[in-house]
């Protein structure tokens, strides 16, 4: 522990502070009409043509999270994330075949409003003022509102529709779980040598990450 005062695990911390927004966030409307099988296909076909494009700017995203990772004095975390940049050119792939699957053409959909929004968010870890412990603070978050909001999908009791149980499992298996569990350590272990404005700094992150996947659901569901 340093100036900052922080206890193991933070992030359990702050996940408990703001239980309602991280709820918003992993059981929106849009994610639970997957699970209930009410979901409407056209929406679902926006989420997909929309999170490719912003799967293409987490990949730059998270390679400035690799390089501050790299920066570090003793650089423990680097196969971590480098295991996440390569299972996203998998999804990249994904991505594609899905699409085909679909009859989607991705080169022809351009960003909306809250996609843009979410790239100019992650566009802005680029700067070498933010600390690694902002930047793999809010690597973990991202992912973990997939994890959650997937993962839910394939709880028991769910209707998900069979042609979306793929989908779901991508984000919502225990290998991904394991992974996003393995990030939240990296995050807490980070915060808990970081000085006490660089956490106050991770924490506005994680709420940032919330509204932006509120945003990101209501963009799917609506295309607002
Ligand atoms: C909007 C969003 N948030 C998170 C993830 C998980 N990488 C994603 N694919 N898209």
């Amino acid at each position: 522990m340093d100036g900052g005062g922080v206890e193991a695990s933070t992030t359990a911390a702050w996940m408990e502070r703001h239980r309602q927004m991280y709820e918003r966030a992993t059981r929106h409307p849009f994610t639970v009409s997957i699970r209930d099988g009410t979901i409407d296909l056209s929406a679902f076909k926006r989420w997909l043509s929309q999170d490719y494009l912003f799967v293409r700017e987490f990949v730059a995203f998270v390679a400035s999270v690799l390089l501050k990772c790299c920066k570090q004095k003793d650089n423990l975390d680097m196969e971590i994330i480098l295991g996440g940049i390569a299972s996203l050119s998998d999804e990249l792939s994904w991505f594609k075949n899905e699409a085909v699957k679909w009859d989607i053409d991705l080169a022809s959909v351009p960003p909306l409003k809250s996609n843009l929004e979410y790239h100019r968010f992650l566009g802005s870890f680029t700067e070498p003022e933010i600390s690694y412990a902002v930047a793999v603070t809010t690597f973990w978050i991202i992912e973990t509102v997939y994890q959650d909001s997937f993962g839910f999908c394939i709880e028991e009791g769910n209707k998900t529709p069979p042609e979306l149980r793929g989908t779901c499992q991508r984000w919502g298996s225990a290998e991904f779980k394991q992974y996003c569990q393995s990030l939240q350590r990296i995050a807490d272990r980070s915060l808990a040598n970081a000085p006490a404005d660089a956490v106050k700094s991770a924490e506005e992150a994680f709420v940032r990450v919330l509204e932006l996947e509120i945003g990101f659901w209501e963009m799917s569901a609506s295309q607002s």
